[in-house]
């Protein structure tokens, strides 16, 4: 057994839809569980749904909500070359959900609404996919995987619950293997025990992958980018960065906890507790070598590996009386950026002041500094990045930080941060 996943990026046109199906033609003896994202931004614009929604414009979430109609059908008449299918139906029945979501008044958090809204560029994709590829021969099952993921009621950043899930794979995905070779399933979305839907935080398809690896003790779970493999730093953000044939799966859990947005942080983890490769290969040629991430690579022959965050905040929390910051008012202010759902990027301690590096999202931001101002003074400074290298020389940090003013900097002996600050323009 397999576990593919294809992200929001191949599946942006019906070329690349097709390509996908190449692809998995192409591993005509392996049994395959197909996690698929939503097509190319949907997730985005169901995102402005949700809000628009809550803020109580439902007219503009309702406008927004038909064209992201109009796009999925159109996309699906393209694929299957006719509107007669049952598949329409299916469609009509998603949307007709959602439509309902928007006629209620709002009585619970946004978070919820959120949810209930925001899966479902996951379960039409995943539907059109299914059902183009069985149109074009390559038998497959659609599963819908709220009826298998089962968590806990954390919306938008849900935790599994293993013991169900497991019992729910075993259950609901397993037989399906008795009929097809592959099943197909959307990535990002679960439910609770109350039926709710739930999502598993932004780009958490790679993480729904890894929970039906683990859990299908899969040979091997394969995430196809529009990248040749994993590299050294992000193509879109650095010239010359180097393809890693090989790396261990520490080194990549750390890349993406410093905010490298190739593969999802809560990924690594169930595949290395079970020992399954990840290999992170091109969906626009599959015979690129790619990446393979496991236990004993070598890794000893990295380059340096580079993560920069854009658009970061750097916040001092002050005490207002000269009070020394112990641990028990560290303790009081990470509770406030917990409740907040806020993570913080980087922190450091002087006597009086606790600083830290957050990434800008100036609504949190201001609930943010409402709690934290009774106790103390805040100051912050706003468009700054974050750079993380590891394994760093000294010639490479000289010149990732050229024309930049660095703020704060943290090293270890193989780890260095920085926080920038750019010139004026
Ligand atoms: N270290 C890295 N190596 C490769 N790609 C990276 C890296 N860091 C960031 N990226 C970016 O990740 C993108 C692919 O991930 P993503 O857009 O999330 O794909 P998908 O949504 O299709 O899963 C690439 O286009 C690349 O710009
Ligand atoms: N569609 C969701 C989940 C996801 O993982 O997408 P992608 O694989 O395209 O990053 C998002 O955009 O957050």
């Amino acid at each position: 057994m397999k576990v593919f996943k294809f992200g929001g990026a191949s599946l942006e046109t019906i070329e690349r839809i097709q390509q996908v199906g190449k692809i998995i033609q192409s591993f005509p003896d392996d049994k395959l569980l197909v996690v698929i994202s939503a097509m190319g931004k949907t997730t985005n614009e169901l995102e402005k749904v949700a809000q628009n929604y809550f803020m109580r414009k439902r007219e503009i979430a309702a406008q927004l909500l038909y064209n992201i109609e109009q796009q999925h059908i159109q996309t699906a008449e393209n694929l299957l070359g006719t509107r007669e299918h049952p598949l329409f139906v299916q469609l009509q029945q998603f949307f007709t959900e959602a439509e309902w979501t928007l006629g209620e008044k709002p009585t619970r958090n946004y978070d919820y609404y959120y949810d209930q809204l925001v899966g479902l560029g996951e379960l039409l994709s995943t539907a059109i996919v299914s059902a183009y590829f069985n149109q074009a021969g390559i038998v497959n099952s659609w599963v819908d995987v709220r009826d298998v993921f089962r968590t806990d009621d954390n919306f938008r950043d849900a935790n599994i619950n293993w013991e169900i899930t497991e019992l729910q794979v075993n259950q609901k995905v397993m037989p399906l293997f008795n009929a097809v070779n592959i099943v197909i399933a959307q990535g990002f979305i679960g439910s609770t025990d109350q039926n709710e839907s739930v999502t598993l935080g932004r780009e958490g398809s790679d993480f729904s992958a890894a929970v039906f690896a683990n859990l299908l003790n899969a040979d091997s779970q394969t995430i196809w980018k529009d990248v040749e493999g994993l590299k050294n730093a992000d193509p879109k953000l650095f010239a010359d960065t180097i393809n890693i044939p090989e790396i261990a799966y520490g080194e990549v859990i750390e890349m993406a906890y410093y905010g490298a947005q190739v593969i999802h942080p809560k990924t690594i983890k169930p595949l290395q507790n079970k020992q399954i490769p990840l290999y992170v290969k091109c969906f626009l040629d599959k015979d690129l070598p790619g990446t393979v991430i496991r236990q004993d690579a070598d890794n000893r022959k990295l380059p340096p590996l580079i993560v920069l965050k854009k658009n970061q905040v750097l916040i001092s929390i002050t005490s207002r009386d000269f009070s020394f910051i112990t641990e028990d008012r560290i303790s009081d202010i990470y509770e406030i950026f917990h409740d907040k759902k806020i993570k913080i990027n980087l922190t450091q301690n002087a006597a009086i002041t606790f600083s830290c590096c957050i990434d800008n999202n100036p609504e949190k931001i201001e609930l943010l500094i409402k709690a934290l101002h009774e106790g103390f003074k805040i100051s912050y400074n706003e468009g700054l990045e974050l750079l993380t290298v590891r394994h760093y020389k000294n010639g490479l940090l000289e010149e990732l930080t050229k024309g930049r003013k660095v703020l704060l900097e943290q090293r270890s002996d193989n780890t260095v941060q920085l926080v920038m600050k750019l010139p004026p323009q």
